[in-house]
């Protein structure tokens, strides 16, 4: 088929493209009052079917995603023959789109939660106005016009304050433990986390914004969504709002920044606003909302109960965590292309219609609802039948894990057995107990009347015992030296302060480097293999005669030759003397700084003597072992003096003296 665009001259193309892009964007009223408006302006004859119809109707076609209609002949533009009333028409936008970097810095805590309706979720595009149709299910009758320039001349950007670490760290939490799955305990338990720290809810709305950003799934923004919209429920439930005030401005300047961008048409923004400035929500939806979502779905695009695609411009690659870890420097910020609008599917609309009956794009009318006086939503807590969740396959909870629970809910269990003790305990908990490492968390004046003292404290416990590390794994492959190890603590005087488990990794072990470097590079692939907080040794048998050879080396000098071969080595040499090394490693996690404890045995190299069921020990007499060969002696005697024991007993002491600053930095 020949190009209708070939042959016009270039200013027209130009001029028709730019027209049609704008028209496909801001709908048929846009189009009424351009063509009104350019009735006698041969310059735009092509609106008329004049010269370039063909190809205007071709590009506008491809905007909409069309077929263009045939172009009628050549005419000129008929006389109206009554006087047409132009439509009302948006205000041109007067503030610049932002740009995406830091668009969310500065808003107040509602506003930026609004903002991340707008970022929550890629979506299937309805038919124009489809939006407005889901939200009314008819016409919105008198909504008064917005002078939208006045309200953005007014409008300011709130100053932001910057979060302590520990609450920023906290947040982090909050966040994370939505990636999965916006479960009611992980919402409820986000909504009160945020409700403790009520005073500084701009500050974390915003840092909930500038973090949402850099989410890579679109699930995962979708659950934090929905812990914004429960905190926002139960605030509309309250007599007083903790913290909503004056947010209809900000609605009104993000409806004008989603024109902006082509998220939502004039017309849609116009109808949108006129909700948000209704004296009442908007009653029952459609009596047949099957259909109106039919309609609002496009074929072929996945609906909320169906897996999303992580945002567009962000790719995830496999096994990456959807979220920068905490004090991690953030990515780019991930592009917003591609937002379009969708209804959820299934909603059964009937009685009283509540915000959370209105599809999650209703952010705006929400928020107005919560921000204007003497106007009172009702409460209905999330309901996940109603809230898609987009969820990888659930996780089996670790036996660690469910230990934890199991602990939680005995602690909870004593509380209520000892309720009188506890409500004391509890008060003297929020006044003195400076130790607390949540302080924020539970020593605000806002703490929610409603939660049963009880269950704070024993929240607060469970929470307390998370400050230190769950776990403190041993890596070896070695099965002999992990029973020594736990031989040693168990008969210590002091209790270690972590729990200490076991995990059987043979790690490979750097050749050439000195016996520090081979016990600290192991220990550091231990710590990534885990992923968390681990220790380490790295045993050697060292002849001073050879200089300190085979050292950490004896592995494979024990396996070649055995027992006879490790005297003969030593046959043209007067001296037999020889110490046993243990460095002991200790690292909090991936990345983190590996400490190092040297234990040594001084002794000699004998013929073989006791049993041979561990490495070298029947030819290795220690100097204080009384004459007999560290497989002749007891455990207790070995452990007592041996290289293991000291090095042991020397990060014993130091994780006692540590346990603070090992704790928090194995989070
Ligand atoms: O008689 C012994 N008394 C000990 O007290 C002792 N401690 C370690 N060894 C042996 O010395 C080599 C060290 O190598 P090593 O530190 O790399 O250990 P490993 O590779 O077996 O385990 P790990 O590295 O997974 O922890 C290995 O052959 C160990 O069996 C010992 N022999
Ligand atoms: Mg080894």
């Amino acid at each position: 088929m020949a190009d209708p665009g070939n042959g016009l001259a270039p200013d027209l193309r130009k001029r028709i493209e730019i027209m049609a892009d704008h028209i496909a964007r801001n709908g048929a009223e846009f189009e009424t009052t351009v063509k009104q408006k350019n009735a006698s302006n041969p310059q735009f004859a092509f609106l008329y079917n004049g010269e370039g119809a063909e190809y205007y109707q071709q590009v506008l076609a491809k905007h909409r995603g069309t077929q263009a209609p045939p172009v009628a002949p050549l005419r000129p533009p008929a006389p109206s023959p009554t006087p047409v009333v132009p439509a009302p028409v948006m205000p041109a936008p007067v503030m610049p789109a932002p740009a995406p970097a830091g668009q969310f810095s500065g808003m107040t805590a509602p506003m930026a939660m609004t903002a991340m309706a707008n970022m929550a979720m890629p979506l299937a595009s309805p038919p124009a106005a489809s939006l407005a149709t889901l939200l009314r299910g008819g016409q919105v009758q008198g909504a008064p016009p917005v002078e939208l320039a006045d309200v953005l001349r007014r409008w300011k950007e709130p100053q932001v304050l910057a979060l302590t670490p520990e609450v920023e760290r906290q947040l982090h939490g909050v966040i994370a433990s939505l990636e999965h799955m916006a479960s009611r305990d992980a919402i409820k338990s986000g909504r009160l986390w945020i409700e403790c720290n009520s005073a500084l809810a701009p500050h974390i709305a915003s840092h909930i914004m500038r973090r949402v950003s850099f989410l890579v799934t679109c699930a995962h923004r979708l659950h934090v969504l929905y812990l914004v919209h429960d905190l926002l429920q139960t605030e509309a439930a309250r007599k007083e709002p903790l913290f909503v005030t004056g947010v209809l401005m900000g609605v009104l300047r993000l409806v004008q920044l989603w024109v902006d961008r082509g998220i939502l048409s004039a017309q849609e923004a116009e109808e949108v606003k006129a909700i948000t400035m209704a004296k009442e929500l908007p009653g029952v939806l459609s009596p047949q909302p099957q259909q109106v979502t039919a309609a609002a779905m496009r074929p072929g695009v996945p609906g909320p109960s169906q897996t999303m695609p992580p945002m567009a411009g962000a790719p995830r690659p496999a096994g990456a965590p959807c979220l920068a870890p905490y004090g991690a420097p953030m990515p780019p910020v991930p592009m917003l292309h591609g937002y379009q609008k969708q209804a959820l599917a299934g909603l059964q609309q009937t009685g009283i219609q509540t915000p959370e009956t209105v599809p999650v794009g209703v952010l705006a009318s929400m928020i107005a609802s919560v921000a204007t006086p003497g106007r009172h939503v009702r409460y209905k807590p999330l309901d996940p039948a109603m809230t898609p969740q987009t969820l990888p396959p659930m996780e089996v909870p670790t036996p660690q894990l469910l230990a934890k629970v199991e602990e939680f809910y005995e602690d909870l269990q004593d509380e209520v057995n000892s309720s009188a003790a506890s409500k004391g305990r509890f008060e003297e908990h929020l006044r003195f107990d400076t130790d607390d490492p949540f302080p924020q968390l539970f020593r605000t004046p806002q703490s929610p009347p409603s939660i049963p003292p009880v269950v704070v404290e024993a929240l607060r416990r469970a929470m307390s015992k998370r400050a230190m590390p769950q776990a403190l794994v041993f890596v070896t492959g070695n099965a002999k030296k992990l029973e020594e190890v736990k031989h040693i603590l168990a008969s210590g005087e002091e209790e270690l302060p972590f729990e200490v488990t076991s995990q059987k990794v043979d790690l490979p072990e750097l050749q050439g480097a000195s016996t520090q470097e081979i016990a600290v590079q192991k220990c550091r692939l231990a710590a990534e293999h885990v992923k968390g907080p681990v220790m380490c040794e790295d045993t050697s048998l060292c002849y001073h005669a050879l200089k300190g050879l085979p050292g950490p080396y004896i592995k494979w000098f024990l396996e070649k030759l055995g027992h006879e071969g490790l005297n003969k080595l030593l046959a043209g040499y007067e001296d037999k003397s020889a110490y046993a090394q243990c460095l002991f490693t200790l690292c909090a996690g991936p990345g983190k700084e590996v400490h190092v404890f040297d234990g040594r045995t001084e002794g000699k190299i004998v013929e073989a003597r006791g049993p041979k069921d561990f490495g070298w020990d029947p030819v290795f007499e220690a100097l204080e072992g009384e004459g007999k060969t560290f497989a002749e002696m007891t455990k207790e005697a070995k452990n007592a003096i041996s290289h293991r024991g000291r090095a042991l007993q020397q990060l014993r002491s130091w994780l006692i003296a540590n346990a603070a600053s090992f704790a928090e930095e194995s989070k």
